[in-house]
């Protein structure tokens, strides 16, 4: 199961920023080569979980962006970019993003109330993004179908739970000076 994702973790490096071992990775980083099949592999594997009934797919800047193009070109359904960048448009949205290494502001722009979306990202590690995202979109009048995330570091899925976000990731991995271990991959037994 998501073979191609687990062979590319284990060939991850890392290094520091700060105190925060960060591992780069084609899904979080886009380097060295982001491959097709692998993009394929993670854009099936989220339409097994979560289906085409929805009518948006969100994602946030920068690698959410790989993740929704290919499930938006294969599901035929659209997606909104939440950007680092201020546009000052009309009903624009305004959050603080909190992450274990950056601080910052982000904007949605749109997402429609009354919406169905499915939230895609490559990374949950602090949970900080989405813990500022998802209640601001269902805020927005969005209806949260699935949160799908590819990698998990850290707890931050587990405090997402205890707040009442379900979130599905692909594989969850631990991260140290060494590399990435690999944890626990979806629909595989531990
Ligand atoms: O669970 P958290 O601690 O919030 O970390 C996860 C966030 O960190 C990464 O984004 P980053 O801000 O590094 O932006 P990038 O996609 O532009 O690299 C990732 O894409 C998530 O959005
Ligand atoms: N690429 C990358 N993205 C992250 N987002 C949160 N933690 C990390 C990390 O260690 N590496």
């Amino acid at each position: 199961m998501l073979e191609v994702l687990q062979e590319s973790l284990r060939k991850a490096p890392i290094v520091n920023r700060g105190e925060y071992p960060y591992f780069i990775h084609p899904i979080s980083d886009g380097v060295p080569s982001l491959e097709p099949e692998l993009l394929d592999e993670i854009a099936e594997h989220m339409i097994s979980i979560a289906g085409t009934d929805y009518d948006r797919i969100v994602s946030i800047e920068a690698m959410g962006i790989p993740l929704a193009t290919t499930l938006s070109l294969k599901t035929g359904i659209p997606f909104s970019i939440v950007r680092k960048r201020q546009y000052g448009l009309e009903g624009e949205v305004i959050l603080s993003q909190s992450t274990g290494y950056s601080k910052g502001e982000l904007y949605i722009n749109g997402v429609n109330k009354g919406e169905k979306v499915l939230v895609v990202d490559d990374v949950i590690s602090t949970g900080g993004t989405l813990k500022a995202l998802l209640p601001a979109l269902e805020k927005m009048g969005a209806q949260i179908t699935n949160v799908i995330v590819v990698i998990s570091r850290g707890d931050g899925a587990i405090q997402m739970r205890d707040m009442g976000y379900e979130i599905d990731t692909l594989v969850k991995i631990d991260v140290d000076q060494n590399g990435v271990s690999i944890l626990e991959v979806a629909g595989e037994q531990q």
